[in-house]
């Protein structure tokens, strides 16, 4: 595959969160948490998790089982088949998080399986559906979708301390949150030789075939994630590039025990741009494939998502006042949103976590959206 050099750790951070897990930190390494969190998601809003005690290992045998089933097992399993579009999608199919007509290089090369927030709270919630001929496949599935629910509030806590809001400020909204996780196989390129099989004297024109087959066999075309927050678990085969501020590209390691998170466009607009929801794709240049399993926690369907109330309870912290977190706007508080770092210019509208995920998603929702532009 095309040269992408490998993230420093700069560049892709590995922070430790364990002084997050309640009752387990002293303040100083809780501030050192937040901090480490802060710079991350200023710079590109990707880093890695360790010290949550999940183990990955599991889910993805349970992976492989899935996409090693026959084709007409999978076929029952069809997303077309299921109204939130849960189940499976072969090869070809359009990316779950970017709409097909925004897709800039044809049909990503992958099998899906989306899994989803069950129960029926919102209109992203309802039934999964389960390869019932996989013995403990659900329970197991299940148990991994519960657990990337409590990391997810783990690190919403150290997101809301690292902006200087009351702890609790994201997982006041998180509840029951619209949730997917999105089981992922990317083959390796059709008959793919290895770069280093290559006679050295061929090496312009190696490179430039390896730039038609990635752009031909991309993975996972650039895009950001539009909600609140993904985290990633990778096998381990790498794949993953995210672009840098400086516009370089880099390939996200294969952390064994880390988890990679990254903010989500919902996020970037919730905190008026301070915090970045940065572009990435996959591309699989292995001669195996490559599994890997997103988990996209939003918030609840219902939480305000008001950029003016992170300004306020920011600056509130910052002043040492006591505005209540989620209170609504503060016009004329720029000045202090400012000294906290986020705001500054807020855009002061307002919009529910629901509706903004499902009009990313190209989806409808019933009910008539209200109007969100408030002042
Ligand atoms: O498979 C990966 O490593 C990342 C997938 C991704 O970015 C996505 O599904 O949004
Ligand atoms: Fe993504």
């Amino acid at each position: 595959m095309m040269e992408v050099p490998v993230a420093s750790a700069e560049e892709l951070p590995v922070i430790d969160i364990g002084p997050l897990y309640q009752g387990s930190a002293s303040q100083e390494d809780l501030d050192a948490t937040a901090q480490a969190i802060r710079r991350a998601c200023i710079n590109t809003g990707f880093f890695y998790v360790s010290g949550h005690g999940i183990l990955a290992a599991p889910l993805f045998e349970a992976v492989r089982a899935l996409f090693d089933l026959p084709e007409p097992a999978k076929a029952a399993l069809d997303a077309r088949l299921s109204p939130l579009h849960r189940g499976y999608t072969g090869l070809g199919g359009s990316h779950n998080c970017v709409p097909e007509e925004s897709c800039v290089v044809g049909p990503d090369r992958k099998e899906s399986y989306l899994l989803g927030a069950e129960g029926s709270r919102s209109p992203m919630h309802g039934p999964n559906v389960w390869p019932s001929q996989l013995p403990g496949w659900q329970q197991q599935v299940q148990g991994y979708f519960a657990s990337m629910l409590e990391l997810s509030r783990v690190v919403a806590r150290g997101l809301a301390l690292s902006l200087g809001l009351p702890e609790a400020f994201f997982t006041d909204k998180m509840q029951d949150p619209v949730a997917q996780l999105l089981l992922l196989r990317y083959p390796p390129p059709p008959q793919s030789t290895g770069a280093e099989e290559q006679p050295a004297a061929a090496e312009q024109q190696q490179q430039q075939q390896q730039q038609q087959q990635q752009q031909q066999y991309v993975g996972c075309g650039t895009h950001t994630d539009c909600g609140f927050m993904t985290i990633l678990a990778q096998d381990d085969v790498p794949g993953l590039q995210v672009k840098m501020a400086s516009a370089k590209w880099v390939t996200a390691p294969t952390i064994p025990g880390a988890f990679l998170v990254n903010l989500g466009d919902m996020t970037a607009m919730w905190t008026n741009g301070l915090y970045k929801s940065t572009e990435h794709r996959v591309f699989n240049g292995s001669s195996r494939a490559r599994y890997s399993a997103p988990f996209f926690c939003n918030c609840d369907f219902d939480a305000v998502v008001q950029p003016a109330a992170i300004a306020a309870a920011a600056a509130a912290a910052a002043a040492g006042g006591s505005v209540e977190a989620g209170a609504g706007g503060a016009p004329g508080g720029d000045d202090r949103a400012a000294a906290a770092g986020v705001g500054v210019g807020v855009q002061y509208t307002s919009v529910k976590a629901g509706h903004y995920i499902m009009q990313k998603l190209g989806l409808m929702w019933d009910e008539q959206p209200p109007a969100e532009a408030a002042a």
